[in-house]
């Protein structure tokens, strides 16, 4: 018998991606999404869309009783680290105590496994940019990390005392968009650097702002690691099986272990067209960290993972082909 799937946030850009791929992949699919922010046409064909808040207990435990999933992936959530420092309630609430009351409802339904949508917003960030392992000191710089890393220790509390799996994804820098134009970043007003950059590319925009270029970083400009979501994608897939076959719980970074700066990422999008940027020097922008990058031993230790698409200048061209759907779509 195929095996149903519950994934709450699935409307939304990672989400809707990992959707995809459990759907090539054969899995039934039920999505839970009040698409504050997902884009429903994101959604794939097949899936069935319940439309709510995963904070509403009573609803989850309708869903996991009418359709049994055998596990379920949960991106649903608040992603804004500004708005999380002016409003932490709004991220704990949402993210933490919503997660809290999901985990509930996994527990009285005897949901195998879940896996979640964690963050390097975990880490204490270092200075010299060298790769985060999952054991690294976690000190996050904001609610929203804080709200993150809460969860991560429900999950584990709650998973060794009530038998649930829990594959626990710390995504770096989530880029660019689906090679078949099914789905991508959706929110029209992403703050995400290569979203930013691939609207001024298509015209969209008419200048982005690189803010700080005065980080103790070999070019002055934050270095991260951006990992193509379509590679993620099929991480959580393999993570899926990965968990259903090994009952247990496991914890690993995702992305390229590979760190680029600002610099360089403007500069492959600029070569995707040929046309410079008009890009503005502005001020650091509050709590971003100089260097994210990800140890990603652990991964690839566990997970027959291949990224496939470990290229910035192909996430740029898949998110700029993204931009110009979205924007014919309004038109
Ligand atoms: N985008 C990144 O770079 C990144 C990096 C690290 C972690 N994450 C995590 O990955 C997850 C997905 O992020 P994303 O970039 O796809 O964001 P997104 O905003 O595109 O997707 C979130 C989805 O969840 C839905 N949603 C939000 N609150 C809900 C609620 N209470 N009930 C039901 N549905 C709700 C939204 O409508 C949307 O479809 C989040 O948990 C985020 O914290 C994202
Ligand atoms: O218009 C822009 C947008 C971004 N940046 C810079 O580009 C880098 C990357 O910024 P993003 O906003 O793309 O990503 P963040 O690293 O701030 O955060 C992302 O990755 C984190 C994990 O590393 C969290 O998970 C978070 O949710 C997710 O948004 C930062 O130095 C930022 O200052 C610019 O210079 N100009």
């Amino acid at each position: 018998m195929t095996d149903t799937i519950l994934i709450t946030g699935g409307a939304g850009y990672i989400g809707s991606h990992a959707a995809w791929a459990c759907a090539d992949r054969g899995y039934k699919l039920v999505v839970l999404d009040d698409l504050s922010t997902g884009r429903e046409a994101s959604v794939p064909d097949g899936a069935e869309l319940v439309l709510g808040d995963v904070a509403d207990e009573a609803l989850v435990a309708r869903v996991l009783k009418d359709h049994k999933p055998r596990a379920v992936m949960h991106f649903a959530g608040r992603i804004v680290v500004p708005e999380s420092v002016a409003d932490p309630i709004k991220y704990y609430r949402q993210n933490t105590c919503a997660t809290l009351g999901l985990l509930a409802q996994l527990v009285e339904a005897g949901t195998e496994a879940m896996l979640f949508s964690s963050t390097a917003a975990v880490y204490e960030p270092r200075e010299d940019g060298a790769p985060l392992a999952e054991d690294a000191p976690k000190v996050p710089l904001s609610p929203y990390g804080q709200s993150k890393l809460m969860t991560e220790a429900m999950m584990r509390d709650v998973g060794r005392a009530h038998g649930l799996s829990a594959a626990i994804l710390r995504y770096f820098n989530v880029a660019g968009a689906d090679p078949e134009g099914r789905t991508g970043q959706s929110t029209p007003d992403a703050t995400h650097l290569i979203k930013i950059a691939s609207q001024v590319a298509v015209g969209q925009r008419d200048k982005m702002q690189l803010f700080g270029d005065d980080y103790p970083t070999p070019d002055g400009t934050c270095v991260r690691d951006y990992i193509h979501v379509t590679d993620l994608a099929e991480a959580h897939v393999l993570a899926l099986e990965h968990v259903l076959a090994n009952p247990g719980q496991v914890t690993m970074n995702c992305g390229y272990g590979r760190g680029s700066s600002v610099k360089e990422v403007i500069r492959a999008v600029e070569r995707c067209t040929n046309e410079k940027l008009n890009v503005e020097i502005a001020p650091r922008r509050p709590g971003d960290a100089p260097a994210l990058v990800a140890d990603v031993s652990r991964i690839h230790d566990t997970l027959d993972w291949t990224p496939k698409h470990d290229d910035l200048e192909e996430m740029a061209r898949s998110a700029m082909a993204w931009e110009r759907k979205l924007a014919a779509e309004r038109r």
